[in-house]
């Protein structure tokens, strides 16, 4: 008699606590507007207090290299090496420069914007070389792509999709620009749609309020919901980290 296959562990949602630097300092934006900072003090002290607090990755975000006023590479380095945790990295990845630069923090993957809307070609080579350790963020105000720290339209969600899929990108972080940094509700259409679109892992980020919004994000895990992003709920005391790992366990 052969043996019963056993049953598949439901797999949990990933939660990414964000870290968004600006000028030195750990912020968050509204809809990722520059000029919309609220400040919460030292990067390294909150992605210290994410990581103690149980978090298996850190978002970090380099923000004046997403908007091209700068950029916070020793500091974002810095976090990304005192990290014991994976790392997420995002903001200004462009080139080759911008991105061995981003690798070599030892980061588990960096995400690509911008690149992904105005150098395909540098993003499909980049794709095969480095496969999972490339994901794109696509994020959009409707259906539309924005690109240069959310500023400037790059194109439609979908078709951009097909054509990452077809380099075969490995996953894509989705944000949602009207709910980003809003505490509104993540927009659970948008991933469900995208999901629909694509095999390949999701990553929801923008707008999560509540415990109930991370289970609402869970819930979409067996359409292809891999992890949530959680930036202004946790710096607002929303809820705290710990609460939110048991609520998606
Ligand atoms: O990620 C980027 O490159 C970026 C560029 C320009 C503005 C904002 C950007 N990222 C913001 C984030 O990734 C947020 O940390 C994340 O969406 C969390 O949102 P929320 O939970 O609504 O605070």
């Amino acid at each position: 008699m052969t043996a019963p296959t056993p049953a598949a562990t439901p797999r949990r949602l990933e939660l990414l606590p964000a870290v968004d630097v600006r000028d030195g300092q750990a912020v968050r934006l509204v809809h990722g507007e520059s000029g919309s900072e609220t400040s919460y003090g030292d990067p390294l002290a909150a992605a210290l207090t994410w990581q103690r607090a149980g978090a298996e990755w850190l978002h970090l975000v380099d923000l004046d290299a997403a908007f091209g006023t700068g950029d916070n590479r020793e500091r974002i380095a810095e976090v990304a090496r005192a990290m014991d945790i994976k790392v997420e990295l995002s903001g200004g990845i462009r080139d080759d420069d911008t991105l061995a630069a981003a690798l070599a923090t030892g980061c588990t993957r960096v995400n690509l914007g911008t690149a992904a809307l105005e150098t395909p070609e540098w993003v499909a080579k980049v794709i095969a070389e480095h496969g999972d350790r490339i994901a794109v963020g696509l994020d959009v105000r409707g259906t539309t792509l924005r690109g240069r720290g959310w500023t400037r339209d790059g194109g439609d969600l979908y078709e951009t999709l097909a054509r990452l899929d077809a380099e075969g990108c490995a996953r894509y972080v989705v944000t949602d620009i009207a709910k980003d940094g809003t505490l509104k509700g993540p927009n659970l259409e948008l991933l469900r749609n995208v999901c629909a679109a694509t095999d390949k892992p999701v990553v929801a980020s923008g707008g999560v309020s509540s415990l109930d919004d991370l289970r609402a994000i869970a819930a979409l895990v067996p359409e292809g919901v891999e992890g949530a992003i959680v930036g202004k709920a946790l710096y607002a005391g929303a809820f705290t980290l710990e609460e939110a790992l048991v609520a998606v366990r």
